[in-house]
């Protein structure tokens, strides 16, 4: 799909197509659709990244708070949605030894006890190895960092989701 087209589509089918470029926040979607038309596939990112640079702690935090645990619950009962499902098995977690099982839950906890939002990284750029370093590493951080670092990855995931779903080489 072109950008020409993805300006075109009324609101229900810009929110039905890209409603999940954040993991299910179909809100951000359904509110950059005002900004039509993007001039440019990075125009429509930028829209996003603006949205969710312009939120209050509290919104970057329930963002961050929509994303499901890597190897986590939702891996394990199949209930994650099509796009975590390709990114989580893509970096291996679906994969684990149960050593790296058990590493990957305890931190997982331990970083959402200390927090209070779950560890967010983009499991495309980063094998299983290196989800093990940063998350072990990440716990050390101080929460205002953290959340910054989780919507850092927010949008390297997003950008990653659109880029799969709009092409990039055409400007208007
Ligand atoms: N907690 C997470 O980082 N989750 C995820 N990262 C991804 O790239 N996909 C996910 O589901």
């Amino acid at each position: 799909m072109d950008i020409a087209t993805v300006n075109a589509l009324p609101y229900e089918d810009f929110v039905d197509i890209l409603g999940n470029v954040v993991e299910k926040c179909p809100i951000i979607t359904a509110a950059v659709w005002s900004g039509r038309p993007f001039l440019s596939l990075a125009a429509l990112e930028a829209a996003i990244s603006e949205f969710i640079d312009a939120l209050p702690e509290s919104g970057k935090e329930g963002i961050l708070r929509c994303h499901p645990d890597l190897a986590g619950r939702d891996l394990q009962s199949g209930s994650l949605t099509r796009e975590s499902h390709e990114e989580q098995a893509g970096s291996g977690m679906n994969a684990l030894n149960s050593g790296e099982a058990s590493r990957m839950a305890r931190l997982n906890q331990e970083y959402k006890e200390r927090f209070g939002f779950p560890f967010v990284i983009c499991a495309r750029m980063n094998d299983k190895e290196n989800i093990l370093r940063q998350l072990s590493a990440r716990c050390q951080n101080e929460r205002a960092v953290e959340r910054a670092c989780g919507i850092e990855e927010v949008k390297k995931i997003c950008h990653l989701r659109l880029q799969s779903i709009v092409l990039t080489d055409n400007k208007l």
